[in-house]
């Protein structure tokens, strides 16, 4: 069988024999719903989006508290929604892995439609262009990844792409933000109706980080005379457009070749993945852990999903914040890229595997127990002993997950400064505490550098997973030879230095010096990965 309505509708045995819950709401109706009435819309339609939050919402059409699904839109990576959504009636089949290795196996059916945010496809254009200005519109939700919000380079500059749509006004829009923008333009000019924006990426203050970068657009399109004061007032208006902050959780892998097959073995057709154009990992089924936290900031100026009856818990703004900051800054992001850039260097391919490995265990247990630990606030909903925990003891190693860490690697300049410099400053700031006297995070911190070097513990050269800055990083690094720490000239201190990476300058806070050092015991030779590790952490 085939994942398709038709299917879902006239097959039902045979997906029951596969052990495969169907969705359990009239399809036909919630799609002629929200073809007339959509209530949200989803920018960013990669694996996070359907293994989590369109799940959420086919939970509340199950259970009759919705009647309205999700229309999902790309703005970067077209090939996912001819392959995976449209090829596919835009269903996911979610397998979620168990902790004893047993897969729960669903179809989620909650996306309506999906399109391409893309000037050149004008049909899709004018229906979002419908969307934006239909006032039932609740909420716009994002999962476009770091670099998805970023409109600037590595030295502050806009980036080539923003330039232009800046000179070219909302129409022709090609950035995700300028799109969005534009679309929101199309909204104030009609309705003025009240929307909620809400950034579902794993960056600190992810609202403010939307909101920033839509009116900076916004604002260069008012210089320009594109645009009215009064829409900057709209936007800026948050009982109008509000940026709720969020804090998303859930670990979802690229999708696995042990899944796909154990798929096809129950007779399910057509589930390879696709690696599209962009470098996205995606298929038609999505593969995940069962654990999930999303919290959201509760303002919503023109109401919302009642997703609570799903599991997200709404709060205000400093809860959220404080569960932001104590897993993407402490117990969970920041592991995962130390795990991810010394996994590479040490040619793992498994988180789970990295997690067996005395000196890698011990370092993230020192980065989040020893020193992310003494900077958290305790969020209150959620306990950050607990959480840290349960990440450590059960998440990471759980072998069931496919995880590795070449995809927790991709966009690390987008991340470090997120993962590491948060708890930096939080030191910087506290007169009780001294960055200088940090190890672990700087360890983590030269271990991306020496990773830069594309070359693994071996000596054999390594592949380096998809970064929009890699180009300037790699340049920067390239005088440093291999296994000749004389070689190093101070190539460092540009990237050390750079606030856009870290979030602060890694030598005003005594840092810079020390991850020079340790880099240079990294680069000294074959194995000095292996032996730095051993040194610091046995
Ligand atoms: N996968 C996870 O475990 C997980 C968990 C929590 C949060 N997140 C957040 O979700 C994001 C996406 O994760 P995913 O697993 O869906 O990744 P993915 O690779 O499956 O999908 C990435 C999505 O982002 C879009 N995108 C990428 N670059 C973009 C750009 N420059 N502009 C606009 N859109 C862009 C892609 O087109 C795609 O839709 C992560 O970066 C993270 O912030 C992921
Ligand atoms: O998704 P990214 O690229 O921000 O980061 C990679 C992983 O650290 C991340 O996806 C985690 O799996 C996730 O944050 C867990 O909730």
């Amino acid at each position: 069988m085939k994942l398709s309505i038709e299917s879902i509708k006239n097959e039902k045995d045979s997906w029951k024999l596969a052990d495969v819950t169907l969705p359990t709401f009239d399809l036909e109706t919630v799609i002629s719903n929200t073809k007339a009435n959509p209530t949200w819309v989803h920018f960013g339609a990669g694996n996070i989006f359907r293994g989590f939050i369109a799940r959420l919402q086919h939970d509340l059409l199950c259970s009759g508290k919705a009647n309205t699904g999700i229309v999902a839109v790309d703005t970067f990576d077209y090939d996912i929604i001819d392959k995976i959504y449209k090829d596919y009636d835009n269903l996911t089949l979610l397998v979620l892995m168990k902790a004893d290795g047993t897969l729960e196996k669903s179809i989620v059916a909650s996306v309506t439609e999906s399109l391409k945010g893309d000037s050149k496809d004008a049909s899709s254009m004018n229906r979002l262009k419908e969307i934006f200005c239909n006032p039932e519109l609740q909420m716009v939700s994002f999962t476009i990844t770091e670099k998805g919000y970023a409109l600037t380079n590595i030295d502050g500059n806009y980036l080539p792409v923003v330039h232009e749509d800046i000179a070219n006004g909302p129409k022709n829009a090609k950035h995700a933000m300028s799109i969005v923008a534009s679309l929101l333009y199309e909204r104030y000019q009609s309705t003025k109706a009240p929307i909620a924006l809400v950034s579902m990426d794993n960056c600190s203050h992810n609202g403010d980080k939307l909101k920033s970068s839509i009116i900076t657009i916004s604002k260069e399109w008012q210089n320009k005379g594109f645009v009215d004061q009064d829409f900057i007032a709209y936007l800026e208006d948050d009982s109008k457009v509000s940026f709720p902050w969020s804090m998303i959780d859930k670990i979802t892998p690229r999708p696995s070749e042990f899944v796909q097959k154990h798929l096809e073995e129950c007779g399910i057709e057509d589930m390879a993945p696709v690696l599209t154009s962009k470098n996205t990992f995606i298929a038609p089924f999505v593969n995940a852990e069962v654990t999930q936290y999303l919290v959201i900031e509760d303002k919503f100026p023109n109401g919302r999903p009642p997703l609570e009856l799903a599991g997200v818990y709404f709060t205000d703004r400093d809860t959220v914040n404080n569960t932001e900051r104590m897993k993407v800054t402490t117990c969970l992001n920041p592991l995962h890229t130390a795990l991810a850039v010394y996994g590479c260097l040490l040619g793992y391919t498994s988180i789970a595997s990295e997690m067996k490995d005395p000196q890698l265990k011990s370092l993230v247990e020192k980065i989040g127990y020893n020193e992310g630990m003494a900077v958290v606030v305790d969020p209150k909903i959620i306990n950050p002993m607990d959480f840290i925990n349960e990440v450590i003891n059960e998440r990471l190693p759980n072998p069931f997950i496919p995880d590795a860490p070449q995809r927790i690697a991709t966009d690390t300049s987008q991340k470090i400064a997120i993962r590491f410099g948060e708890t930096i400053k939080s030191y910087a700031e506290r007169e009780d505490l001294n960055p200088a006297d940090l190890t672990y995070i700087p360890l983590a911190l030269a271990g991306w550098c020496r990773y830069l070097m594309a070359i693994d513990d071996e000596g054999n050269p390594m592949e380096l997973s998809s970064d929009p800055m890699l180009p300037e990083l790699t340049a920067a690094l390239k005088s440093v030879e291999f296994g000749n720490p004389s070689s190093y000239k101070g190539q460092l201190k540009s990237i050390l230095s750079n606030p856009v990476l870290f979030g602060i300058n890694l030598y005003e806070v005594g840092l810079g010096d020390k991850v020079e050092n340790l880099f240079l015991e990294l680069i000294s030779g074959k194995g000095a990965v292996r032996k730095t590790l051993m040194k610091y952490l046995d």
